[in-house]
């Protein structure tokens, strides 16, 4: 095991992604004590039954007081007050970070509240699961994922690099980018197929010629992928579009736009268009699998934890 990185972690809500980051910071040695906080008694408890944590506290403010590395790990909208909350209490030199979907607005809602005694490196690590709540992560989660740093400009270079390490400890690959370019990146990659998902099931469930049965009974293909996707949190995903708005409209009309085309193409028997689209898109999901980024089946053989 390798030396730990850091003295003490802070999770702020120890949920899928917060749980995950326990776990594997755990597993690699990466910090030496981890502190987690809830209001709630019940995640209070559970998390105390699985053992992530060294301590767990009922309050954010006591948790960051003798945290080195803080990571704020609650939905895009509550980011700000949470800053707001630790401010005061955080340790002069300390690392403070998140895990948002969203880059531009966490700059903007958390950065006004922290003190210049602290370095704020925001982060995204592009891993999870349609799951929430502290039994729902699982060590492995950043394992050969990207974690995408937007450090404001003029941030210390050596906390951007603690923080890289840390994430490479945890197995993910480091990339770095402004929180405008991850926004519009992540709106087609991540957001615009949740919005997907969300609409289509949506419209199958409110088919009036086909029943809820055989929604659940043929759903063995396709529409069941979507399904996955469309029991992800509705609290996180709320905040992510209120969030992300601009770009995701942005890349709400190019794909209106070419759901219009295939429309046409499909009204006008265009055998060669829907061909030609659909070849087009194979040939991207090969290029995802050659790249190592996928399996076949991504899926398959990924421990799964329960919702809370
Ligand atoms: N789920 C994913 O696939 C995924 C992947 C990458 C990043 N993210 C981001 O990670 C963050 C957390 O998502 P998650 O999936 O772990 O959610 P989750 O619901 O599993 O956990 C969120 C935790 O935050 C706590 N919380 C909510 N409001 C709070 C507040 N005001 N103060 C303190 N704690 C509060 C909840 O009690 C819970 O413990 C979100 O910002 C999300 O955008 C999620
Ligand atoms: O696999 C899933 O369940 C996910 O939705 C994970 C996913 C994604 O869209 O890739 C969702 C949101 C996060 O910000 C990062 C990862």
């Amino acid at each position: 095991m390798s030396k730990p990185l850091f003295d003490t972690l802070a999770i702020i809500g120890p949920g899928l992604i917060g749980s995950s980051i326990m776990r594997a910071a755990r597993a690699q040695g990466a910090v030496r004590s981890i502190v987690t906080s809830s209001r709630s008694p019940e995640t209070r408890a559970r998390v105390v039954a699985l053992g992530i944590a060294d301590k767990v506290v009922a309050t954010n403010a006591e948790a960051v007081q003798d945290a080195d590395l803080v990571i704020v790990c609650v939905p895009v909208g509550v980011c700000g007050a949470v800053a707001q909350e630790i401010a005061p209490h955080l340790k002069t030199g300390a690392i403070v970070s998140d895990v948002g979907s969203v880059k531009a607005s966490i700059v903007r809602d958390m950065g006004p509240h922290l003190p210049d005694t602290v370095h704020f490196v925001p982060a995204h690590p592009v891993a999870g699961t349609e799951h929430s709540g502290p039994d729902a992560g699982f060590a492995e989660l950043f394992e050969n994922r990207w974690c995408i740093l937007t450090p404001p400009e003029g941030t210390d270079k050596e906390a951007v690099d603690r923080l890289s390490a840390f994430w490479t400890l945890l197995g993910a690959n480091v990339e770095i980018m402004t929180p405008e370019h991850h926004d519009l990146v992540l709106a087609v990659t991540s957001h615009l197929p949740h919005l997907i998902a969300y609409t289509i099931v949506g419209t199958a469930d409110e088919l009036e010629t086909v029943t809820r049965s055989e929604v659940l009974k043929f759903s063995a293909g396709g529409f069941r992928d979507f399904t996955r996707i469309a029991a992800s949190d509705p609290t996180m995903w709320r905040d992510i579009f209120l969030a992300n708005k601009d770009a995701v409209l942005e890349m709400l009309g190019r794909f209106n736009e070419d759901v219009s085309a295939l429309t046409k193409a499909i009204r006008h028997g265009d055998g060669d268009a829907l061909f030609e689209q659909f070849t087009r898109t194979r040939a991207i999901r090969r290029g995802i699998i050659d790249a190592g980024q996928d399996t076949p089946d991504a899926d398959f053989g990924r421990p799964h934890g329960h919702d809370d």
